[in-house]
């Protein structure tokens, strides 16, 4: 014997239980003990495990044998061989429940109990094995949270099943199972088992879903084969049960990540360990990258241009620690097109694998950056000089006078209006108007460095942000090149053009530290160039913005003025040169000022001239002189005419025509008798409508071109305009006869006349010389103080009538 075999011996008769034991040391058995009730008997296991328990069925106590042995198998598992001398059916089939490993009828051989105890210990050790090796299986099966099903010709089995919390129960109950598979699967899983059942060796899979008592749906999965059997059936179909729930979910998951991934407008890329793993299509589209560009490459081929390998870094190292990054970067096609991208970083958190895996999401936003900059271009720029506009100016402005402050720096704004710029526009059409702007914005451009700003304000005005100077010299050299580089003729529509134009400047910090208030100070400075001649720059003067607020005070006075009815007009008499009767009047206005007294126009004009006032004005003096010519005409004066002055504004004003034939009709008067004056810088500034001059001389009017000679009136207006007389300007007068400058100039002006065929007029004489002078050179009629200062009308009736006074 091999094998160390303890027995323990249940026998309630002491003498056959030694006789036993006797006989069992003998065969080489070791037996550990001898009990005669069952008490007794689980003493004895307790203390030691017997390897097989001899068992007599009739013992002492209150359990027999079999009672003992149904307990034993309970809780321990030990087998166990009855000795006995029953055989009725009773006893027997009562020892077969309790699965004895051998049953002896007393008396028996030494032999027969010596085979009894190897075939029940070989039986048992088999037993053993069996029952490890179902339980590794059903552990194995249970690991792999796999269930057992089988099916047979009669019934279907199936041993396992997942709880709805996940755990592994048993279930038997096929038909319970079969009922809660979904109707759309079951004829499907019925025929599944019939095929494999018809279909000897096949194996077969098939997924379906379950319903829960609850109502939730489960995914399972049942692998089978057909298997030839051995008896008792024909055939045995057998496999396992997986739930796939949560796999066909994940499965479900991925086949919708899969196809978001080749969708997506945005491109996709994978990166592992940073490297290029894949990308979807709408990358390859996007980049026009081919994948073997790019395979096992880091993303610096998409962000090297943009990125530096710092800050490369710095991304990466913002991804690890925080999980994502995102932000927008420049970067190149592959054919180095320039686009824009939005760039969403994130890393993929992956299970138990040594790659670091990232999703690189990519959205072109080229066309939005490039909108973007288009709008921020309308916004912030010219259109037609593309030159920064008001708003950007403004913005460049504040920020440099942060720096020259910061920095202890001398800025300079210089404010340029183009000098007679309408002109331009009015005679040769927008379009030159906007090529000359074009070619003086470029013009100016070049004369200034890389750290000033030229912008465009809008119409002819113009704007330098000179920033980096070191002196108030710098910017007048500024201003100088400026002047001087537009002093070149320049070709517009064919036309060759001298243009030029007024430069107003302020200085930080001499004038102001505010933005606002230097762009308003150098605007103030240029009107003062402007009214110095133009062509010229002035710088900003405290004393230019008094003159501005008197000028804004004085206007509000003028209003009232006219409102309150202060002003009033004096006559000056223009006389014959040849018979020197009075042939006109001047009307000339004054302001009888309640505090001041009367005041001249130099108090009134300048003003009104800056506002729509002075039509106002104008219109005033116009009527009244209308009427006071008919007050004259009905005194008995009828040859008398009138000459009225006229200013740019009032003369460019469309109602002048309809205002005129309302007043000549309302005082009857004849048109002849009415004469306009306009300044010879009417005519050069263009403002006066040619088409407006000869409407007013159709209705018979006569037009007379005043301060002549002080302008520069371009000789084929004068040919060609409906123009009646010229007034020759008092300050050629002056010094007649002894400036010989002067003489010349006059006698000129009295040929060119006579040439044109214009009448002439002299004002400002004060001396008899100038009228010798004038009269010898043919001049048609004098003014002047010699003959008359301007008087009230009163004083004109009494002078006509009395005129033969003077010769
Ligand atoms: N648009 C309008 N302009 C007007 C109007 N009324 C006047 N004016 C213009 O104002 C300027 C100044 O006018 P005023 O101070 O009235 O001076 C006139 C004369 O007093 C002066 N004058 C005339 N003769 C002499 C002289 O011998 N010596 C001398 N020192 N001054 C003299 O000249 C002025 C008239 O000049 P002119 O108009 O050029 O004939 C003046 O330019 C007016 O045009 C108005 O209602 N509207």
């Amino acid at each position: 014997m091999d094998r160390h075999i303890k027995i323990l011996i249940v026998e309630d008769e002491q003498i056959v239980a030694l006789d036993l034991k006797r006989r069992l040391t003998k065969l080489g058995y070791d037996v550990i003990g001898t009990a005669a009730s069952g008490d007794k008997a689980f003493a004895l296991i307790s203390q030691e495990l017997p390897s097989v328990v001899l068992m007599d069925i009739h013992i002492q106590g209150e359990m027999d044998g079999v009672e003992v042995a149904a307990r034993l198998q309970e809780k321990h598992s030990i087998p166990v061989i009855y000795l006995t001398a029953y055989s009725e059916e009773k006893t027997l089939s009562r020892a077969r429940a309790t699965m004895p490993y051998g049953y002896l009828l007393k008396p028996f051989s030494d032999r027969e109990l010596h085979v009894m105890i190897q075939v029940s210990m070989e039986r048992f050790e088999n037993d053993t094995r069996i029952a490890k090796s179902e339980e590794h299986f059903r552990l194995a099966l249970e690991a792999a949270r796999l269930g057992t099903w089988e099916a047979t010709e009669e019934k279907n089995e199936i041993f396992l099943s997942k709880s709805q919390n996940g755990n592994l129960e048993p279930i038997s109950d096929w038909k319970k199972f079969d009922l809660s598979i979904d109707k759309r699967d079951k004829n499907k899983v019925s025929d599944f088992i019939q095929k494999l059942r018809l279909n000897k060796g096949a194996a077969e899979e098939i997924e379906f879903r379950v319903n829960s008592d609850s109502g939730k749906e489960y995914w399972y999965k049942l692998y089978g084969k057909s298997f030839i059997s051995t008896k008792p059936y024909k055939y045995q179909v057998i496999g396992v049960l997986q739930e796939t729930t949560e796999i066909r979910h994940v499965q479900n998951r991925l086949a919708q990540a899969a196809t978001v991934f080749e969708c997506a407008t945005e491109g996709i890329i994978l990166l592992k360990n940073r490297k290029f793993h894949c990308a979807n299509k709408a990358f390859y589209t996007i980049t026009e990258f081919e994948e073997n560009d790019i395979l096992d490459k880091e993303l610096t081929f998409l962000t090297e241009r943009f990125l530096g390998e710092s800050a490369y870094n710095r991304l990466w190292r913002y991804v690890e620690e925080s999980g994502h990054w995102q932000g927008e970067i420049k970067t190149y096609k592959k054919n180095k097109e320039a686009m824009y991208i939005w760039i969403n970083i994130g890393r993929i958190p992956v299970k138990n694998d040594d790659d670091d895996q990232s999703v690189v999401m990519i959205s072109d936003i080229t066309t939005v950056r490039k909108t973007q900059e288009q709008l921020a271009r309308i916004a912030f720029y010219d259109c037609l000089t593309n030159l920064p506009n008001r708003m950007l100016v403004m913005d460049r402005l504040k920020f440099a006078l942060e720096k020259a402050k910061r920095e202890s720096l001398i800025l300079g704004v210089l404010f340029i209006d183009l000098d007679n710029f309408k002109r331009i526009n009015d005679t040769l059409g927008h379009k030159a108007g906007d090529n000359m702007l074009r070619l003086i914005s470029q013009k100016i451009q070049s004369e200034l460095r890389k750290s000033d700003t030229l912008g465009r304000l809008g119409g002819d005005e113009f704007i330098v942000i000179a920033a980096d100077v070191d002196s108030k010299d710098a910017l007048t050299r500024i201003a100088e090149k400026i002047l001087d580089c537009l002093s070149a003729p320049v070709i517009v529509e064919g036309m060759e053009i001298i243009p030029s134009c007024s430069i107003g400047i302020s200085v930080y910090p001499e004038h102001s530290d505010h933005h606002d208030a230097l762009v308003q100070m150098a605007d103030t400075a240029m009107y003062q160039a402007k009214s110095s001649g133009r062509n010229m720059y002035a710088y900003y003067h405290p004393c230019l913005t008094q003159k501005a607020s008197h000028f804004l005070m004085r206007e509000r006075e003028l209003y009232q003025a006219l409102e309150r009815n202060e002003f009033i007009l004096h006559y000056q008499p223009q006389f014959s040169s040849s018979d020197r009767k009075v042939t006109s009047v001047e009307a000339l206005i004054r302001w009888q000022h309640p505090e001041k007294g009367l005041l001249f126009p130099s108090e009134i004009i300048p003003v009104a001239e800056s506002s729509k006032l002075m039509v106002e004005i104008g219109n005033w003096v116009l009527a009244e002189a209308c009427r006071q010519l008919n007050v004259w005409r009905s005194e008995g004066l009828s040859d008398l005419g009138i000459a009225v002055n006229m200013s740019i504004r009032q003369f460019s004003d469309a109602r002048l025509t309809k205002l005129i034939d309302q007043l000549l009709h309302q005082y009857g008067l004849p048109a002849h008798s009415l004469e306009l004056e306009i300044t010879e810088s009417c005519l050069q500034d263009d403002l006066v409508d040619n088409a407006h001059l000869r409407e007013l001389e159709k209705s018979g009017i006569s037009i007379s071109i005043d301060d002549f000679g002080t302008g520069y009136s371009c000789m084929s207006s004068l040919k060609n305009l409906p123009i009646h007389k010229l007034k020759i300007d008092r300050s050629f007068i002056k010094d007649i006869p002894h400036d010989k400058n002067d003489c010349a100039i006059a006698s000129a002006i009295l040929a060119l006349g006579k040439e044109l065929n214009l009448k002439v007029v002299a004002e400002g004489i004060e001396f008899p010389e100038q009228v010798d002078f004038l009269d010898a050179h043919g001049c048609d009629e004098f003014q002047g103080f010699l003959f008359s200062k301007p008087v009230l009308p009163g004083k004109i009736t009494e002078l006509i009538k009395s005129q033969a006074n003077y010769h």
